[in-house]
């Protein structure tokens, strides 16, 4: 018994990506207060302000000697040396007129004083006095406040915390901020011909390559995947383990199964969704990659063919990922210069992986390992994704074409 084929609506890259856009909001991730230390990469949720000036005290740039500028006025001037400031300590009186103190790098300079000249500019008279020869340019002491006000943005609400954020938290000795949780998925890979690792290779079957893959794609994107099974081609087994998953995920990717084929399970649960987002895209490979809503969760159904499961990651659930932590994409979308001529040609656009480098001031892409879909030769080595436009013509070399860079390549 076969099934009839559907016929389905293609629609273009960015139009996917817009529909995307316009039902974002299905998955909305709540907030949670973390460790400070332990936010890298996480999503800031609301500003951070801070809460004092900084820094909080007046401090040295060098080592040297602090005293006051109206005693430098007529040179060589000697003062006397009455004290030392390393690092870290304080000074329990204001500095007059004849002294200086010895001051390290970031040490506390003390009232009255208004000048540090550096120890190079200096030289020791005798065992108490410090002479000054040089005309001084600057002060060399960074004023309270100088680089942040009480009150002012350190981090601003949805930005993506990076070490040097980490750092400027440290600084304020701010411990615990608020980020939005990471999105949860499940994957379930489909197909009967699926081995688990260990198994005996025969005819028919292969091992899950696309399963693994998708799990790192997702980590490296900010999502914590909570859950990860293989199925055969069985629309029970695929009942089941998406009733397992149904409020437990904010998304579930699916790989496999989305094509015309008998055992296209994943195509058939599209059809029951509440909402059908997409299900043909003008683009090769992964033209079956599909998107809808189910039971209230976001759906993404990757094409199994490899180079179909690795574009469609990029270009739709690495996107979609992104912007539900509030982010842009990763794949830096420019232009790429074709470093030969490439002559297959297609109805839709093809999306080709791809190596890029720079050279002078353009960026040169061009193919790596084979172009079909189900070829994996290349996953490793694509750096880039680029886009032969549709059409007959053949596309020679120095075309200018639509490029993504891949993150984290
Ligand atoms: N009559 C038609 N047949 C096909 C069409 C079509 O339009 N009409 N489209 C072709 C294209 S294009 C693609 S792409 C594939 C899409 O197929 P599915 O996404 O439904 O995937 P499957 O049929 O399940 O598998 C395709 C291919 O990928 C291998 N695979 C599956 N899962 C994995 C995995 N986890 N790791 C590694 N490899 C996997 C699978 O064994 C197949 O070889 O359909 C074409 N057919
Ligand atoms: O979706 Mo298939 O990967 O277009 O070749």
């Amino acid at each position: 018994m076969y099934k009839p084929v559907d016929n389905r609506n293609a629609i273009s890259i960015d139009e996917a990506r817009k529909i995307i856009v316009d039902n974002i909001d299905s998955v909305k991730l709540t907030t949670e207060k973390i460790a400070a230390t332990a936010a890298n990469h996480r999503i800031i949720a609301e500003d951070v302000t801070a809460p004092h000036d900084f820094p909080t005290f007046r401090r040295s740039g060098y080592d040297g000697f602090a005293m006051l500028q109206s005693d430098l006025t007529n040179l060589p001037a000697d003062l006397k040396v009455v004290g030392d400031i390393p690092a870290g300590a304080d000074f329990d009186r204001p500095l007059v007129s004849g002294e200086a103190v010895r001051i390290m790098t970031g040490g506390y300079v003390p009232d009255g004083a208004d000048i540090v000249v550096m120890l190079e500019t200096t030289r020791m008279i005798d065992k108490d006095t410090v002479q000054i020869t040089e005309i001084q340019k600057k002060d060399n002491i960074t004023q309270i406040g100088d680089y942040f006000k009480k009150g002012d943005t350190l981090l601003a609400k949805d930005t993506e915390i990076n070490p040097g954020g980490i750092s400027l938290l440290s600084a304020f000795d701010v411990q615990e901020i608020s980020v939005y949780k990471k999105p949860t998925i499940g994957i379930i890979t489909t197909g009967s011909e699926l081995l688990n690792p260990g198994e005996k290779i025969v005819n028919g079957k292969i091992f899950n390559s696309n399963g693994p893959m998708i799990r790192d794609l997702c980590k490296e994107n900010g999502a914590d995947v909570i859950s990860y099974t293989q199925i055969k081609d069985d629309p029970a087994a695929l009942k089941s383990a998406v009733n397992d998953l149904l409020g437990k995920c904010d998304v579930i990717i699916t790989d496999g199964g989305v094509s015309v084929g008998d055992f296209d399970i994943i195509a058939d649960l599209a059809k029951s969704s509440e909402k059908l987002l997409f299900n043909k895209l003008e683009m090769r490979p992964g033209s079956v990659t599909t998107a809808f809503i189910y039971n209230g969760t976001l759906f993404f159904g990757l094409s199994g063919n490899p180079g179909a499961c690795f574009t469609g990651f990029y270009l739709y659930v690495e996107y979609a990922l992104r912007l539900m932590q509030h982010q842009a994409s990763r794949c830096i979308e420019c232009t790429g210069t074709l470093n030969a001529e490439y002559t297959k040609t297609n109805m839709y656009d093809r999306i080709l992986r791809g190596q890029y480098k720079f050279v002078g001031d353009h960026i040169e892409i061009g193919r790596v390992g084979g172009d079909a879909s189900g070829n994996l030769n290349n996953l490793q080595r694509a750096t880039c994704m680029f886009e032969i436009p549709r059409g007959k013509s053949i596309t020679s070399k120095d075309s200018r074409l639509r490029t993504w860079l891949l993150p984290f390549k």
